[in-house]
């Protein structure tokens, strides 16, 4: 056979390969006993499947809870860290793909509290996401601080999941539409008539965010107001270790009237699109006419931030979750690698007055980052916190809480016209 014939045999052959793999799981074609063949799972598993809202099924072992889920379909890249994903608020409704093959060696952790009262090990109290995918998952982990496997851990959740998917053929899929619902469902057969409900039509936000005010770290030197959009517990966990005293405030608290309490304001991350929070997007509107101390936003925050600002928020196609994303601060051009987790990003392609793009992201040239040019505020598209993923951004915890002891200390008046006065002017002429 001539070289050319050889080398267009081996095309044809990993061409038709790859177009089956492309749409069908490893598990739908292989006994399930065989598939966990390494890996004994749960002894005489349920079988699981997974269907995408295009058609597309996925069929394996349960592990998790007996229950039905749907979601939208979202991956991570990250290699660690699935007890503080699968608790990060960010996740809210979604179902969650690990690339990541091996999930579960390391088992779950205690639930050990730190000095804040904050858990040390997840980033709220409960797992967060609807449903987990996985292509391995390992039943027996090691770990010296696992108190449980991850299948204990889920069912007693009441969280469903799945092992034995092909991740890299249902990526290659939502890398191509985009983030799409997924059902996932335990017993004999696929699912139904399923009600493909989108979670991001509702505001998961105000799920997600505490209906009180709570303060940590009361004897903290300055003191900050957290506009909880569904916090992970190392944001508040960072600014107490900064030294500051820490009011989380729900995501619609009237914070204008409030604003000459606070030494500052930061807002966090949290689930679905941040265009359902026009309460937040309200408060800081005001805030950025008068307020003059350090404003900070994270991810959602961000977001909130730039709409308030007036940027528009669009959809990427299937968002950037992971733990080695590029960004490039375009202060100084130093590239940092950061924690991200985010389906929506601002459009900055034209910037509104005042305002500038503070980083990059060095892959796809996605927003990850405003400021203001004369204010103290500014926000970040990615998670400094981590968490799981590097700390290398941590130094943006020091820089506001920092920022925030400095402008208490020269003094500066929290808003433009002291509240004082437009109390009295409007007490006056009432
Ligand atoms: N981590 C976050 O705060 C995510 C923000 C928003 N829910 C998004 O997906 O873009």
């Amino acid at each position: 056979m001539s070289l050319s014939k050889i080398s267009q045999k081996l095309v044809n052959t990993t061409t038709s390969a790859a177009l089956q793999i492309r749409h069908r799981s490893l598990a739908s074609v292989a006994p399930a006993s065989l598939l966990h063949a390494h890996y004994p799972v749960v002894p005489g598993s349920l079988t699981a499947h997974l269907q995408l809202r295009s058609g597309e099924k996925f069929t394996g072992g349960s592990f998790g809870a007996p229950v039905s889920a749907v979601g939208e379909t979202v991956f991570t890249t990250s290699l660690v860290g699935y007890p503080e994903s699968m608790t990060d608020p960010s996740y809210l409704g979604q179902l969650l793909v690990f690339t990541q093959p091996l999930i579960g060696n390391y088992g779950v952790p205690h639930r050990t509290r730190d000095e804040f009262g904050l858990l040390k090990h997840f980033e709220s109290e409960k797992i967060q996401c609807r449903g987990i995918i996985v292509s391995d998952y390992a039943a027996k982990y090691s770990h010296w601080n696992a108190c449980e496997s991850l299948a204990q851990w889920c069912e007693r959740e009441g969280i469903p999941a799945i092992t034995g998917v092909d991740t890299r053929a249902l990526v290659h899929i939502l890398r191509g539409q985009g983030s799409t619902l997924g059902s996932l469902n335990v017993g004999a057969e696929p699912a139904a008539n399923i009600d493909w409900v989108d979670p991001n039509v509702d505001n998961l936000v105000a799920q997600a965010s505490t209906s009180n005010v709570r303060v940590f770290n009361p004897k903290g030197d300055v003191h900050v107001a957290l506009i909880d959009c569904g916090v992970k517990h190392n944001i508040i966990r960072s600014l107490c270790q900064q030294g500051a005293r820490v009011s989380l405030l729900p995501w619609n608290h009237a914070l204008s009237s409030e604003l000459s309490q606070f030494d500052g304001i930061f807002i966090s991350n949290g689930p679905g699109s941040p265009t359902h929070c026009t309460e937040t997007i309200d408060q800081l509107r005001q805030a950025f006419e008068v307020y003059q101390r350090p404003i900070f936003g994270i991810c959602m925050g961000n977001q909130l931030m730039g709409l308030a600002a007036g940027l528009n928020a669009y959809k990427l196609r299937f968002g950037n979750r992971g733990h080695n994303q590029p960004a490039v601060d375009l202060t100084n051009g130093r590239c940092v690698i950061t924690s991200q987790n985010h389906g929506y990003a601002l459009d900055d392609s034209k910037m509104p007055a005042g305002w500038d793009r503070y980083y990059v992201n060095a892959n796809d040239g996605s927003n990850e980052g405003i400021r203001h040019l004369e204010m103290p505020f500014r926000s970040v598209q990615f998670h400094p916190e981590a968490k799981g993923g590097p700390l290398d951004t941590a130094y943006l915890f020091k820089e506001f809480v920092d920022q925030v002891r400095a402008s208490k200390a020269a003094g500066i008046e929290a808003t433009i016209i002291p509240e004082s006065v437009t109390e009295q002017t409007a007490s006056a002429s009432a």
